[in-house]
């Protein structure tokens, strides 16, 4: 067992009841596979009853008794009766699954109005198999609720992943398009089978060599291999293409030449790949090239490629992710009162605030097919951020939201950390933007202000490791993240408990434990690393481990003593009107509550607050306590979640226990690391004792501040 069936693992199902129960249930299916996605479907179905029931599965005709039906009312008529009987509408996408007695006969049916309803269906009830449910009364009706749920692969064309940490790229540039592995396939079935359909290949610091031909020609093999799971590929387009490749002397994004190279580009592509999803667009941030470089705005970028692929179906993708212009000109701390040249307050050197400054003034210049693709947090992927205020600060214009489910501020492929709860944060945020309820969820769904088209996207953490994600429980990362983009009113907890029955099997004693550790993981690794609104305090570069330390970086912006602001009187950066006024953007019942320390959530009053060390906090400790007491409960939770693993040992098999094993204990000793560096960093400044009753830091700072990371995995591949 080592981890590279993913959730899909359809091993004979070991409880005699259920078994009994199934093979009862399901004497034969029935699939009229007229379409490629239908016949993928039909294998999965063939591939997984087979496995669960432990028997080749029987093909049956649509009139026996217990028969599994599938199909759309073009491949079944028994199909297309139910739907008009039923007036059920399932969609683009959506899936029925019913238990019906049709004369006389009982049977199940997976109804949709589409071949990809169908297989997402199939998939949906292989779970239920999987994971123990009944299947005697079926009335499922499921439709996604964001249309565009896509991976972003931060993948090179060398097969290094910009911040991967489970071995090289998948895509094997070298072989393909000639050479399919399976890999791509199992890829493919993955995501189908938790609703992904797009993925972007190539990394948002993009190489324009994706976009010759011999790359294009791969890109293809890739796009035929996906597009029976319902899965179109999309690319990242370098701003500057047109040149490095095109030879042309400018990429403006306003001249004919450069507009006319583009749709020429987008003319072949679209032959090759006819459903091809269209482009990903990191510009003028972090010395990518974009269109301010001809005096041009991200509007103007944007959509010189809108209007180009909106005739083909496609879509502009232009991410939000932006910070360079202003801190790096100047290179200065945000220093309280200070004015710059222009008497502008300096206040705006702050990074929080960039993406909003420069985007906000553009809503409603996009055209129609641009999203604005907007990281969760402000900043970048934090163990905790605030959700974005660029969500709900842009009526007009489609946003999308950005996660993370690579870890690379949360340890890594080497911390067991369930980001779920760290998405439902922020999809459940409340902005206030259009009245309450205005949540992150409902503006990046697009039903708050009806915009035609919406989109998510999470960063992959996939590479060919065995097992995909390099820690096993990066898959739950993974699969989470597909469930919340179909359905983003699921609970963390729910999504745990479906991935473990279906990774780990349906044993409580294997269940509940599990279930517990994922739950309590990110709220330790908050604790252990970036408790009570700390943020970037991780090694430059790799991201690793602590360097609260760190003065001297690159940027300001990339120091760690930017973001904590740690001196005599306090820690915590102040974003409120006295400091940097980042809270001015948000709406003022969002405002009103994070500017006021005592009303400010505990668990971010450092993002906006300069907080005295001696200040007593909700909890009744002061911060100085309070900090000790969340570093080092932190640390605890990661020794009780190693307890807790050894409960399991007994109900799973060696392999798969012992990797996880192993990592944990890495873990522990890394949150302690975590912990006391950071401790005795912020006591050179607080100048209190950390209380008795905890365990002393065994080493000194000193000890901490000389570690060298030279071994660190995923360091940025461009910059
Ligand atoms: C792809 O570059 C990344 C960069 O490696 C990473 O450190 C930061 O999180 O964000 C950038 C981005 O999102 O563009």
């Amino acid at each position: 067992e080592n981890g590279y069936d993913l959730w899909l693992r359809y091993k004979k199902i070991e409880d005699p009841t259920y078994l009994n129960l199934y093979r009862k249930s399901i004497a034969g299916i029935h699939i009229n596979a007229i379409s490629p996605t239908l016949l993928v479907a039909k294998k999965e179905l063939e591939m997984g009853l087979s496995g669960l029931l432990g028997a080749p599965i029987k093909e049956v005709g649509a009139q026996t008794d217990n028969a599994l039906i599938a199909g759309t009312p073009s491949s079944s008529p028994v199909i297309k009766s139910f739907l008009e009987k039923e007036k059920i509408k399932t969609g683009q996408e959506g899936f029925a699954i019913y238990s019906q007695t049709i004369n006389n006969k009982k049977l199940i049916l997976i109804a949709a109005e589409t071949d990809l309803g169908v297989l997402y269906g199939v998939f949906h009830f292989l779970k239920l198999l999987q994971s123990h449910q009944s299947i005697q009364s079926l009335s499922t009706i499921s439709i996604p609720k964001i249309q565009r749920r896509i991976l972003n692969h931060w993948d090179n064309l060398n097969r290094s992943v910009e911040r991967g940490y489970a071995g090289i790229s998948i895509w094997n540039w070298h072989t393909l398009p000639d050479y399919i592995d399976k890999r791509y396939i199992d890829y493919a079935r993955a995501n189908a089978s938790i609703g992904i359909n797009g993925t972007v290949l190539t990394n948002v610091n993009a190489s324009s060599l994706v976009l010759t031909d011999p790359y294009l020609e791969k890109v293809k093999a890739l796009a035929d291999v996906f597009r029976p799971y319902g899965i179109r590929v999309y690319l990242t387009a370098k701003f500057s293409a047109p040149v490095e490749i095109g030879r042309l002397k400018t990429a403006d994004p306003l001249n004919p030449e450069v507009i006319e190279w583009w749709k020429h580009l987008c003319d072949k592509i679209y032959k090759m790949i006819p459903d091809f999803g269209g482009f990903l667009i990191k510009a003028n941030s972090e010395g990518q090239p974009g269109p301010q470089g001809y005096g041009r705005t991200h509007a103007d970028g944007a959509n010189m490629f809108a209007d180009i692929l909106a005739p083909h179906g496609g879509i502009v993708m232009w991410r939000a992710f932006v910070y360079d212009a202003r801190v790096q000109r100047r290179g200065e701390h945000f220093e309280e009162g200070k004015k710059d040249v222009a008497g502008e307050s300096i206040a705006s050197a702050d990074r929080f605030k960039q993406a909003y400054l420069e985007f906000k003034p553009l809503d409603g210049k996009f055209k129609e097919n641009v999203l604005i693709q907007v990281k969760n947090g402000p900043i970048d992927f934090q163990p905790r951020e605030p959700f974005s205020p660029l969500f709900g600060a842009m009526p007009n214009t489609q946003l999308m939201a950005e996660f993370q489910i690579t870890q690379e501020y949360l340890g890594q492929a080497t911390h067991l950390v369930y980001q779920a709860p760290l998405y439902k944060e922020c999809l459940d945020a409340d902005t206030y933007a259009y009245g309450r309820g205005s949540t992150v969820a409902k503006i990046t769904d697009g039903s708050l202000k009806k915009h035609k088209i919406s989109a998510i996207a999470g960063v992959a953490n996939i590479g060919n490791d065995i097992n995909w994600t390099g820690h096993l429980f990066g898959q739950a990362n993974w699969y989470a993240f597909g469930r919340l983009a179909w359905d983003h009113t699921l609970s963390s907890e729910t999504i745990a408990e479906e991935w473990i029955r279906q990774t780990f099997g349906n044993n409580p004693k294997v269940l509940q434990p599990i279930q517990q550790i994922m739950m309590a993981s990110r709220e330790a690794a908050v604790n252990y690393m970036t408790p009570l609104g700390l943020h970037h305090i991780m090694g430059t570069g790799h991201h690793y481990g602590p360097a609260p330390w760190v003065e001297n970086a690159g940027r300001a912006d990339w120091n760690p003593v930017y973001y904590h602001k740690a001196d005599k009187k306090g820690l915590g950066f102040d974003r409120t009107a006295t400091g940097s006024d980042a809270l001015s953007q948000y709406a003022p019942e969002v405002r009103k509550q994070w500017e006021n320390m005592k009303t400010c959530n505990i668990e971010y009053i450092l993002w906006f607050h300069h907080v005295p060390w001696n200040y007593t906090l909700s909890t009744g400790r002061s911060l100085w306590d309070e900090l000790c007491f969340r570093y080092y409960s932190g640390a605890d939770t990661v020794k009780w979640m190693q307890d807790i693993w050894t409960t399991v040992k007994a109900y799973i098999d060696e392999e798969r226990y012992n990797h996880v094993r192993q990592l944990l204990n890495i873990q522990h000793k890394e949150a302690k690391w975590w912990r006391n560096a950071c401790l005795l960093y912020f006591q050179t400044f607080s100048e209190l004792p950390i209380p008795s009753h905890y365990e002393a830091p065994d080493k000194t700072l000193e000890y901490y501040k000389s570690l060298r990371f030279p071994h660190a995995p995923g360091i940025n591949g461009n910059l």
